[in-house]
């Protein structure tokens, strides 16, 4: 194990186990000023405080109740959807429902087998490793998984060459649970090996608005119904941009009014935020203003629009462009990524007769790549 992701490991299981030990820190953890420790003691704890994705919720529910009535170790459990849906706090909960230790890792902190191989092999029976960002594991690692997840273990292999030699290496049941952005960048025999696989969608507006409203009576924060919604529905149906905002919101009702989150102190906080009222932030009107403005309407490639916004092509295609695609706003094409007439009317700018959009089919973004040039 790289002395790099063995800092990560210890880091992140130390986060998880303080997340769990300690009780919700609320109280020293905002006095500190820690956004981080909030955001965790935010997360729900068990299956049943989840709120939304209820054919998620009841389908791994199934899993876990049927694992623990034959005293096994779950089977294999692959999370995708955007950043911020709920992937890390499943993966909490599966390890707190199965009274399982929890072990996380990220696939950029496996840069080799061997670092995967040290994971593995300090791992118990039942034990949950849950492994982040999994499309981002080294192939050799990834191989490594594949016989690790099917067989319960791994050939460690020493020296190079015709000197080399595989040494097996027997790893107690365990469950793995995966998380990623891109699960079509998954390889096929990596996907396969999950029993369970699951896709996290964007929330819907009421159970936002439920999630603010949780969150609130954690933090203290009075909250009315119309100071509720407001965050709610400009939260990009993201529980994770919903906490965010209610914790600015209330910054903005403490400092500039009586401390009351209402309808009036939400809209003016996140106007100056720049959050605007369908949700979209400055990157995702920095998406669609260069689109427009620059690229007449596209089609143009995702690495282009990353350079002109000045963002990490994966920062475009991870987290601005799901929701502009689910809000009408862009469509991928065969060609590149296209304004639809919805962008052009966001921006206040006439649509253009010779919209590219005309007769764009939509297609996923794998598929959209395969034929741009970027
Ligand atoms: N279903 C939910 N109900 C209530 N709160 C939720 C729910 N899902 C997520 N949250 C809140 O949103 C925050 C972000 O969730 P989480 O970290 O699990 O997202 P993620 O999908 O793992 O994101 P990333 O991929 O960026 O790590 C958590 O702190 C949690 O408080």
């Amino acid at each position: 194990m790289t002395e790099r992701s063995r800092r990560t490991t210890e880091a992140d299981y130390d986060a998880a186990e303080t997340d769990y030990v300690e009780s919700r820190a609320l109280v020293t953890a905002e006095a500190e000023g820690d956004e981080r420790a909030v955001e965790a003691a935010l997360r729900p704890r068990s299956l049943d405080e989840v709120i939304g994705q209820e054919r998620v919720r009841e389908q791994l529910s199934l899993v876990l109740e049927a694992a623990r009535g034959r005293n096994r170790a779950p089977d294999h459990v692959l999370l995708s959807g955007p950043p911020g849906l709920g992937k890390t706090t499943l993966a909490m909960i599966i390890a707190a429902e199965m009274s399982s230790p929890l072990r996380l890792t990220s696939g950029p902190a496996i840069t080799h087998a061997g670092d995967l191989a040290a994971i593995l092999s300090g791992m118990n029976d039942g034990d949950v490793l849950f492994v982040d960002e999994i499309h981002r594991m080294s192939r050799p690692a990834e191989e490594m998984l594949y016989m690790a997840m099917e067989d319960f273990r791994v050939d460690v292999v020493i020296g190079k060459g015709p000197g080399a030699t595989a040494i097996p290496l027997e790893i107690p049941p365990f469950t793995l649970v995966g998380a990623t952005t891109r699960a079509g960048l998954l390889p096929s025999p990596l996907r396969d090996r999950f029993g369970f696989t699951a896709h996290l969608e964007f929330y819907e507006p009421a159970d936002l608005d439920l999630i603010v409203r949780r969150s609130a009576g954690l933090l203290g924060v009075t909250l009315t119904d119309g100071g509720a919604g407001e965050i709610a529905s400009r939260s990009r149906g993201t529980p994770r941009i919903a906490n965010r905002l209610l914790r600015r919101v209330r910054d903005y009702a403490q400092v500039r009014a009586d401390g009351t989150v209402t309808l009036e102190i939400a809209h003016r906080a996140l106007d100056l935020y720049e959050v605007d009222q369908s949700g979209l932030d400055r990157l995702d009107r920095a998406v669609l203003d260069v689109l427009c403005r620059r690229f007449g309407g596209g089609p143009v490639g995702v690495s282009t629009l990353a350079v002109a916004v000045g963002e990490e092509r994966e920062t475009v295609e991870e987290v601005a462009e799901p929701f502009l695609v689910r809000s009408g706003l862009l469509a991928r094409t065969p060609r590149g990524r296209v304004a639809t007439p919805a962008a052009w009317q966001h921006l206040g700018l006439a649509v253009p007769s010779t919209a590219a959009f005309s007769g764009a089919q939509g297609v996923s973004a794998a598929e959209a790549d395969l034929f741009t040039d970027d």
